[in-house]
């Protein structure tokens, strides 16, 4: 199962290209212009995006989700999947990552595919709980239960999103998250990881952890992006207005005419 062209293995060189995986081969320069960003200027840039130019978090997850959902129907078209039906599963973290995540699974259900939610810890905060009934309102599944088996995974869906985690994870994964993770390092069909890999330190990455096939970096490549092997790596939210963008020295290379979103690699 899975999406046609997609992975056979995690890591391995029909996905990785020549020279198989990049942690073998240690780190690799992007293989788009695009200076590479560092956590504390993602933070300071989303800080400064609500603080001094006031946007809403609302604002900024919609863009960032329709971003990762546009990204996706470029990469793995409902055509391209070996499933009966173009099945999505979306796990979503407990911060703005997960967030995300809901955005990304209404989008993509608009888009013609069939996203399953799986939400485990649920912030008690009015914008969550609003993009959790969107989805159920648009009848998107949430799972009860994470699927205990990795080839379950295989067999049910064609692509995995992982919305776990972005830029403010740190020290060691706690559970529910430890052993989802370990799940998902086990599938063999594709996973679109959005803005950083989960689990992965945002300056180092983590070379024995999720291998991921695609990358979402939103607003800017963080630091772990040179470890990204997989075949997929697209720049989203395209929202940072001109004089930000200077004064981080962000460099960014132009979006395609309208499109919310650019294909690094
Ligand atoms: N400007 C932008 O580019 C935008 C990015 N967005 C997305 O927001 C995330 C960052 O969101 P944030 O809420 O700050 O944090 P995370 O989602 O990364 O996770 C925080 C969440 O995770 C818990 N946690 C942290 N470490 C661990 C651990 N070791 N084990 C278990 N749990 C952990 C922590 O307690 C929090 O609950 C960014 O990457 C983008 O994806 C926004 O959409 C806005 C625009
Ligand atoms: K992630």
């Amino acid at each position: 199962m899975g999406v046609q062209g997609g992975r056979a293995g995690q890591g391995g060189a029909e996905v990785h290209g020549v020279g198989g995986s990049a942690w073998g081969a240690g780190p690799r320069p992007p293989r788009a212009r695009v200076r590479v960003g560092f956590k504390e200027e993602a933070q300071a840039i989303d800080q400064e995006l609500f603080t001094e130019y006031k946007f809403s978090v609302d604002q900024l997850m919609e863009l960032a989700g329709l971003s990762c959902a546009t990204a996706i129907a470029k990469a793995y078209p409902p055509s391209s999947f070996t499933t009966s039906q173009p099945a999505v599963l979306v796990v979503c973290g407990p911060g703005n990552n997960g967030g995300d995540g809901l955005v990304c699974a209404r989008h993509l259900k608009m888009f013609g595919y069939e996203p399953t939610v799986y939400y485990p810890k649920r912030p008690n905060k009015p914008l969550f709980e609003g993009l959790t009934t969107q989805c159920q309102k648009m009848d998107i599944p949430f799972l009860p239960e994470f699927p205990a088996e990795a080839a379950l995974i295989d067999e049910l869906y064609g692509l995995v999103v992982d919305a776990i985690f972005g830029f403010s994870f740190k020290g060691a994964v706690r559970e529910p998250f430890g052993s989802i993770l370990s799940t998902l390092e086990r599938i063999t069909v594709p996973i679109a990881s959005i803005d950083i890999p989960s689990g992965w330190d945002v300056e180092k990455g983590k070379a024995d952890g999720l291998q991921p096939d695609m990358l979402i970096s939103l607003t800017a490549p963080k630091k772990a992006a040179m470890y990204f092997g997989g075949r997929y790596h697209f720049l989203g939210g395209r929202f940072v207005p001109a004089a930000l963008q200077e004064k981080y020295a962000l460099n960014l290379p132009p979006y395609p005419e309208t499109d919310c979103v650019l294909q690094l690699t």
